[in-house]
């Protein structure tokens, strides 16, 4: 088994570190030079996991045909918005039996397309070709590798348990499933939950407020995800609630940090220039709102965060616009 890991992000490393503590063959595609050299030379990568020494196995280039020749695995590692115009590049590269893995947790704007849609429609592949990996795995706590689960999902079941099979590592343990729609959904809307969660945080409110909205924000997940033809079941797996409280409760997500720095009075433009990487939940909650606005679920907690990130609501009026919604039973549908 060869995987090409495109992207030497945060999680991309880290995730090529999974793959190689798996002992699956793994060559890291950066697009920075220094970045390669350093993994390379030094078995580091400082500018996403300062501190963190990689295996000697995983090799790095900046030669994206070089780290896709006789790929069986191609994960792919950028940003949700930079996907589709990536992927448009190295298409004619990717051998053509290979398993294409998205790692992204984000919606493209405009089509409002899930990644795997995103793949294939640019690859030009069909969906048993087409896997995603999501889950509470926060990257800096893998990288020292800290035990951790998440999910791997494709439609096809032998795919899936191959995938699984790649990247079981003494600290990673993956779960196989075919919801590919839930699995991305989950990681998409815990974002903007984190994000909200982070607002809560600045303005001093305590653990009442962050379980309401880790909460809630599951049902609006699950509403939005039901009604997109997701399994609920999903939702309450490591790709729903458990990233959903991974984010949510961790300073390192770089989703709450944002929120954190919105709560603190930063503008949207300041709090993204803080984080320095990526932030999903700055772009996603425009496709994530058009997606529950044509599938008719109900998402508040969505609809204030894009309010906030818009300027068309304060952060101090966040909370009360929350509150003062009619009231309603506990569980009801996307009516
Ligand atoms: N960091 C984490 O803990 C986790 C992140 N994710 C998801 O993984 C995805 C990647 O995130 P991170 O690695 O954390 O982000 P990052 O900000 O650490 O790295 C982003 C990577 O994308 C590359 N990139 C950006 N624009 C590009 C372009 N136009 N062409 C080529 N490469 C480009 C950058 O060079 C960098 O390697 C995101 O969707 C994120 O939500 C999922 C699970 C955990
Ligand atoms: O997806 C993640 C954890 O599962 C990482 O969250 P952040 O992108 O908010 O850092």
């Amino acid at each position: 088994m060869k995987a090409a890991v495109l992207g030497a992000g945060s999680w991309g490393t880290t995730f090529a570190q999974v793959l190689a503590d798996a002992d699956t063959a793994v060559t890291i595609w950066a697009r920075r030079a220094e970045i390669a050299e350093s993994i390379n030379g030094l078995h580091m990568n400082p500018r996403y996991l300062p501190g963190i020494t990689l295996p000697s196995a995983l090799a790095a280039t900046t030669d994206v045909a070089a780290a896709l020749d006789g790929a069986d695995l191609v994960v792919l590692s950028v940003t949700a918005q930079t996907l589709r115009a990536c992927l448009t590049e190295w298409t004619p590269l990717i051998p053509p039996d290979a398993l294409l893995v998205s790692l992204m947790k984000g919606i493209e704007l405009g089509s409002c397309k899930r990644m795997s849609e995103v793949i294939m429609e640019t690859a030009g592949v069909p969906d048993s070709r087409v896997a995603v990996v999501s889950g509470p795995n926060l990257a800096r706590e893998i990288a020292e590798r800290q035990m951790a689960a998440s999910v791997v999902a494709c439609t096809d079941e032998h795919s899936a348990r191959m995938l699984q099979r790649a990247c079981h590592s003494g600290y990673f343990r993956p779960y196989w499933n075919t919801d590919v729609i839930g699995c991305e959904l989950g990681g998409t809307v815990k974002n903007i939950i984190a994000l909200a969660v982070g607002i809560a945080v600045a303005l001093g409110l305590g653990d009442n407020t962050k379980a309401t909205l880790i909460t809630r924000g599951l049902a609006e997940m699950a509403r939005l995800g039901e009604a997109m033809g997701a399994d609920p079941r999903t939702f309450a797996g490591l790709a729903g609630m458990g990233d959903l409280v991974a984010t949510c409760s961790s300073p390192l997500s770089r989703n709450r940090r944002f929120g954190e720095y919105l709560g603190q009075g930063l503008s949207t433009a300041q709090a993204l220039e803080m984080i320095t990487q990526t932030a999903e939940s700055a772009t996603s909650y425009a496709p994530v709102l058009e997606l529950a606005r044509k599938f008719g679920a109900e998402m508040p907690i969505t609809e204030v965060v894009a309010a906030v990130i818009t300027g068309r609501l304060s952060v101090a009026d966040a909370a009360a616009a929350l509150a003062a919604r009619s009231a309603k039973p506990e569980w009801y549908g996307s009516e």
